[in-house]
């Protein structure tokens, strides 16, 4: 994330992570604030066997993309909700790529941040068989919990 005032989104994406057993980091880093960070943690994510970046970023959130430029290695962003212009800079900052540099972009905020961890999950069940049925479960505690619920009088 581009920094730690990101983190109530990301965190969110980490304890999804965490629940379904998937190793991860979570760092802050910036294109704006610590560009040459941004270049080596880019160019060394794939020999450190990264097999998903999740990038939060608010505002001018040049963080999705710049990491794209320097790995092939796939970036899923999340436009963090700023306080100026509710997430909508955010999104705009990071959807529209040229094409040949793909950012998969989320929605704004803790939605996006959940369901990018969640396709993660999605993606990494493919190397990794186990992660179906934990995915399969997750749908269906989630299918019985609306089911369950109740309205108050
Ligand atoms: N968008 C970026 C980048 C980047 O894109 O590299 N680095 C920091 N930021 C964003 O600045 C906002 C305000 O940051 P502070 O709360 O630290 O002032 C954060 O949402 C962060 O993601």
């Amino acid at each position: 994330m581009g920094s730690t005032s990101d983190w109530a989104t990301l965190k969110e994406a980490s304890l999804i992570l965490e629940s379904f057993g998937v190793a991860h980091e979570s760092r802050v880093v910036s294109a704006h604030r610590t560009p040459d960070l941004l270049v080596d943690y880019a160019k060394t994510a794939k020999e450190r066997g990264l097999r998903a970046i999740i990038a939060g970023a608010g505002g001018a959130a040049h963080l999705p993309g710049m990491l794209a430029a320097h790995t092939i290695i796939p970036v899923l962003g999340v436009p963090v909700q700023s306080k100026a212009l509710s997430g909508m800079d955010s999104l705009l900052s990071i959807v529209q790529m040229p094409a040949g540099i793909p950012v998969a972009t989320f929605a704004i905020g803790v939605a996006g941040a959940k369901n990018a961890a969640l396709f993660a999950v999605a993606q990494l069940a493919r190397e990794f068989p186990e992660l179906d049925a934990r995915l399969e479960k997750f749908r269906q505690d989630q299918t019985d919990a609306v089911l369950g619920s109740t309205l108050e009088p």
